[in-house]
């Protein structure tokens, strides 16, 4: 027979040392992670209102069960609140205040409220319930899903579900029913928390590594400066579209791009300066830049621009338009571009394609720099 107290006392053990676990994840995890720190103090209020509650009949019913209560709805809404800061979305002041007022107020009227066990239970269900369906709602609503946000909205769906429907059958039991009496939906109840008690913390920790790895990869595959590929990733991009326009037969070109004395940007307004204006520049080609194109930091003030499915007319009509976009913004210095296009031909390897692309940036550099030239295969 399973006993309900226990089970009580093992969910706020298992909240402990999922605290535990989170608090060392945190350490050792970028600042740029936010909401751990509310991960990790969830699950140690719900730690301290388990304890209270398996102290029922022990602790007057002010500590065993409003304080517990107060306790188990602060964890819900901590975990809430650390979840929307974890997704950049952190719950505005407004929606704080709301969370916390509709709490407060609650429980002080289910204190004050004298219609027995079973409205209690629907009141606070109502309550917890309401506040796990909107973090299982702000977990499922993120565009990028894997497995750990499916697998913690799925557990946070399912503990809310079990809640609301432990307090709409509430005010139906039998009236001398209590929290640790072994009536099938209490059985449920304690299980459903104990679980997702446990789960939903694995689950965070699962989101927290994800998040890392995906912060780990963007660092390798995008320059930190402007956002563009790496040169490592660009060419693997490279390699893959060349492949892919050579088996369906499709065309494919390539702009080598050069920001025109660029070393006396540097001297006359300094690094930073320098700085903005290849971010402006790279921001503003990736605005002209449709996918699937992409654009990679070659090295320095180089930049090469991979463009699937474009034949050199089209080349040559993107490539205008970033010239005209660059260095629009009024508030850096004048600058200008030159670009050197290559159209992909059936026997081109990357290398020889980019060399093409960057023999047509020579030849416009030597017509005066700021225009666009194409470069066509060598005669045999
Ligand atoms: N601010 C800044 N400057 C950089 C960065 N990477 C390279 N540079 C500078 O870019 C300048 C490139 O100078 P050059 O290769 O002489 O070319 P340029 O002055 O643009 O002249 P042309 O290409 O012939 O028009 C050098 O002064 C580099 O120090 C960077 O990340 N930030």
């Amino acid at each position: 027979m399973l006993e309900l107290r226990t089970i009580s006392g093992v969910t706020g053990v298992m909240g402990c040392l999922m605290a535990l676990v989170m608090a060392f994840q945190r350490r050792s995890y970028p600042p740029s992670i936010h909401g751990l720190g509310h991960w990790t103090a969830a699950p140690l209020l719900a730690f301290a209102s388990a304890l209270l509650f398996t102290l029922r009949g022990v602790l007057p019913a002010l500590l065993s069960a409003g304080l517990a209560n107060a306790l188990m709805f602060a964890a819900a809404a901590t975990f809430l609140a650390g979840s929307c800061r974890f997704f950049g979305q952190p719950l505005s002041a407004r929606a704080t205040s709301l969370l916390w007022l509709t709490g407060a107020a609650t429980l002080l009227f289910m204190s004050l409220f004298n219609g027995g066990y079973g409205w209690r239970v629907l009141f606070m269900g109502l309550l917890l319930g309401g506040v796990v369906a909107w973090h299982a709602a702000v977990v499922w609503r993120q565009p990028q899903h894997s497995f750990a946000t499916r697998f913690t909205g799925t557990v946070l769906a399912l503990m809310s579900a079990i809640i609301l429907a432990r307090a709409v059958s509430a005010p139906f039991a039998p009236p001398q029913e209590g929290l640790f009496t072994p009536a099938p939906m209490q059985v449920v109840y304690l299980l459903g928390l104990a679980f997702g008690t446990l789960l939903t913390s694995i689950g965070t920790v699962l989101m927290a590594s994800e998040h890392l790895r995906r912060e780990l990869e963007r660092l390798i595959t995008h320059d930190s400066l402007t956002g563009a590929l790496t040169r490592r990733a660009l060419f693997a991009s490279g390699e893959a579209e060349l492949a892919r326009a050579r088996r369906q037969g499709r065309p494919m070109a390539v702009l080598m791009l050069d920001l025109d004395h660029f070393k006396q940007i540097n001297d006359e307004h300094g690094h930073r300066v320098g700085d903005r204006v290849l971010v402006d520049f790279v921001a503003r080609a990736h605005a002209v830049l449709r996918r699937p194109a992409v654009l990679g930091r070659y090295g320095g003030e180089e930049f090469v621009a991979l463009l699937p499915d474009t034949d050199t007319a089209q080349a040559l009509a993107v490539s205008e338009r970033i010239r005209a976009s660059t260095c629009a913004d009024p508030a850096l210095p004048r600058c200008a571009v030159s670009i050197g296009v290559a159209a992909a031909q059936p026997q081109d390897s990357l290398e020889a394609l980019i060399n093409r692309a960057d023999a047509g940036l020579y030849d416009a550099k030597a017509l005066g720099r700021n225009r666009v030239v194409a470069r066509g295969p060598a005669p045999h």
